[in-house]
């Protein structure tokens, strides 16, 4: 299946054992696929690949129909510029929560684009609009326009930075286990966020150690086992009628690593 960006027959490698091997994995606009497995067996790997961190070992990674790796730098720094991604180091700098989510506004766009956005967000978020307050907006956190991000509260500051990442209306938003250590009620808002986000059209693809939480708001779970996808299909299939045994027994608990 062909998405907006696709892992196609995927190998990482660190050492030189594989982490996975012959990935396939695609995500369509304004679907949720959240991945499932195992800590340690390469789920953050994975998002990274398709972050266009680094490159596969083998296999390509194509962002609608490019093959990324093959392609110029500034074809690839193109692709970059569509991603949004929040991961789990990935913190906020020492400045205003407008400072940093405008930040992910600006540092995506080509120069002169930047330099029209400024004035138009500066204008625009002063006057209580733009591309910022409306993302700040949808993680319910548009007061906290004028604090400092030093003092946001940890689920706080994992709503801005998806904020951040939602800001600049990016094709795809990748994310990594982005409620871990959250509490119910920010896990929520995130999870409508999410929701949110693939309304407009985003296709996002997240990781996740809560199987309640793919339950909830994916669309296609991908279950990334032993040494690759072992099963991708619609949440209730790989919920309620999983093909593959594995998925089951992992589902259940029964798988212990
Ligand atoms: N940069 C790296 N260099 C060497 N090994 C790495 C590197 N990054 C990850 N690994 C190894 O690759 C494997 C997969 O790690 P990864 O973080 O992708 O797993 P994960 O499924 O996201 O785990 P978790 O659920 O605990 O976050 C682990 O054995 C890890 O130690």
């Amino acid at each position: 299946m062909t998405g907006v960006i696709t892992a196609r027959d995927v190998t990482q490698c660190y050492d030189t054992d594989p982490v996975f091997e012959g990935v396939d994995l695609s995500v369509q606009s304004g679907e949720v696929v959240a991945l499932i497995g195992p800590s340690g067996v390469g789920k953050t790997s994975l998002l990274r690949l398709l972050a266009l961190f680094e490159p596969p070992s083998d296999g390509t990674i194509t962002y609608d129909g490019v093959d990324v790796w093959a392609a110029s730098e500034s074809q690839r720094l193109t692709c970059r510029r569509r991603l949004g991604m929040v991961f789990q180091d990935q913190s906020l700098f020492d400045a205003s929560v407008r400072r940093n989510v405008e930040y992910g506004v600006h540092v995506r766009k080509p120069w002169p684009e930047r330099l029209r956005r400024n004035v138009a967000d500066f204008f625009g978020s002063k006057n209580g609009t733009g591309p910022a307050v409306d993302a700040l907006a949808v993680v319910e956190l548009e007061d906290a326009i004028d604090r400092s991000a030093d003092s946001l509260s940890g689920g706080e500051a994992q709503r801005i930075a998806f904020a951040r990442a939602l800001a600049y209306e990016p094709d795809v938003l990748i994310l990594d286990e982005p409620t871990s250590d959250l509490d119910p009620r920010n896990t929520d808002l995130i999870e409508q966020a999410v929701l949110e986000a693939s309304r407009r059209d985003i296709g996002i693809v997240m990781a996740t150690h809560d199987m309640n939480q793919a339950k909830r708001i994916a669309d296609r779970v991908g279950v990334l086992l032993d040494d690759g996808i072992i099963e991708l299909g619609p949440t209730d299939q790989i919920f309620e009628h999983p093909r593959d045994d594995r998925t089951r027994q992992f589902i259940d608990g029964e798988l212990i690593y």
